[in-house]
């Protein structure tokens, strides 16, 4: 018989393991990051029309709305409830010129190395009372500015890096250990990854890379490797419209440079004055906008997706945890094991893991007890080598951990 093939071996994820993860905000200056901070996060830092009004990076959280969580705490009714959290980081404007140091450029850089995905927002809207960096409006030269600038980051950082352990390298010689043997494949791995970013101009994140490369790429936190959500600030009525000129044009850069990446239509103006208002002032505006703008659907806040969009670009899910006490959203990477996953609640679950029990939201949703789900064989157990997926309601079962054992 020839050898099964294994199929499913997956690849590791791009990116800093664990589950605290951030998304940094990022763009040219006054194009509206600070507003969208404070209407995303309901935060209230400065964002004035002037360049470089942001110095200092903000740090908030949001909670990421889900219809399953309001379901399960109206189906408890628990004392405690706590929704999964998407962090956002406030980060100064870049300018051209950012990785040679201009406009404070490289300590703007290296706030965006230390987030793990960047919300990339533009400028689409038109306003000559708004000062614009560039002395006009043209969003796709924009991104191509920041997009240029965060690149030439890491191909200063990659050439440093090529050029150190190129030197250790050579020192070693044909042959040798098993450990030079290592460094070597790490050094033909990292002189891949630069000849991507320096020589082709690519983004690490648009490459194709295999598991080891992806393994050695984690420990450079490169920017180009973060992933990317493209936010485009229009106005008000561009927005409720859902028309812009540069709108195709936009899109039709990012499907040619980055395909894949999302891009969602939002506007600071609209979003500002929603966030300061109770629900029904809320409805009675949205209501009226409709009519005034003439618009068939219903006009909304885009924020709730734009939350889901950053949560998800982390690659980031939750499992549930329901009972009268609390019902809670665990937030875990993808494809992270059920001990993994017990461990975020506590670490003794993790050192002590017995099983996770598991009941799917549909199931509960559908037969609309837990009894009735035990009943009707859904609610399951699983061991060590459970990938938890998103959603699962679980209730781990774990042992005493040894004291001496720890
Ligand atoms: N959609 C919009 N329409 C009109 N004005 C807007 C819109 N979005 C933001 N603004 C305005 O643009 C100006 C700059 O906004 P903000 O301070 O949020 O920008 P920023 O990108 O954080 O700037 P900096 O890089 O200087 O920190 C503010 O006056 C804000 O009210
Ligand atoms: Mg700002």
């Amino acid at each position: 018989m020839p050898p099964k093939k294994n199929a499913a071996v997956e690849k590791p994820l791009l990116g800093r393991p664990g589950n605290n993860l951030k998304m940094g905000i990022v763009g040219l200056p006054n194009v509206g990051k600070s507003s969208f901070f404070n209407a995303l996060t309901n935060s209230a830092v400065p964002s004035e029309n002037f360049p470089f009004c942001t110095i200092d990076p903000s740090e908030a959280r949001v909670a990421v709305p889900d219809p399953r969580f309001d379901w399960l705490c109206d189906f408890y009714k628990p004392s405690s409830k706590v929704p999964a959290y998407l962090t956002v980081i406030d980060i100064a404007g870049l300018v051209k010129g950012a990785a040679e140091g201009q406009g404070l450029g490289n300590a703007f850089l290296s706030h965006i190395r230390a987030v793990d995905g960047i919300f990339h927002l533009c400028r689409a809207f038109d306003d000559s009372d708004v000062i614009h960096v560039e002395g006009d409006l043209d969003p796709v030269r924009d991104l191509e500015i920041i997009h240029n600038e965060l690149r030439l980051k890491d191909e200063e950082f990659l050439s440093k890096q090529v050029d150190a352990r190129g030197r250790e390298v050579n020192r070693l010689g044909k042959g040798g250990s098993a450990q030079d043997k290592a460094k070597k494949e790490e050094f033909e791995i990292l002189s891949k990854i630069a000849k991507w970013v320096c020589e082709d101009k690519r983004d690490v994140r648009d490459g194709e890379w295999n598991g080891k490369e992806i393994e050695i790429i984690n420990t450079l936190q490169l920017i180009t490797a973060k992933p990317v959500v493209y936010l485009c600030n229009l106005s008000e009525r561009d927005y409720i419209r859902k028309k812009n000129k540069w709108l195709p044009k936009i899109k039709a850069w990012i499907d040619t440079h980055h395909p894949g990446d999302l891009l969602i239509p939002y506007s600071g103006s609209f979003e500002n004055k929603l966030s300061g208002m109770i629900e029904d002032e809320r409805t009675e505006l949205l209501k009226q906008l409709q009519v005034t703008h003439e618009v068939p659907q219903p006009v909304t806040s885009v924020l709730p997706k734009i939350i889901v969009a950053g949560y998800n670009a982390l690659q980031l899910i939750y499992f549930f945890t329901g009972g009268p006490d609390e019902v809670r959203a665990w937030t875990i990477r993808k494809n992270t094991k059920a001990p993994q996953a017990a461990g975020t609640i506590h670490t003794d679950f993790e050192k002590a893991f017995i099983m996770a029990e598991i009941m799917k939201y549909d199931d509960l949703k559908e037969l609309g007890t837990e009894a009735a789900v035990k009943a009707g064989g859904k609610y399951v157990q699983k061991g060590k080598e459970y990938v938890v997926l998103d959603g699962d309601i679980i209730y781990f079962k774990a042992g005493q951990v040894n004291a001496k054992k720890k």
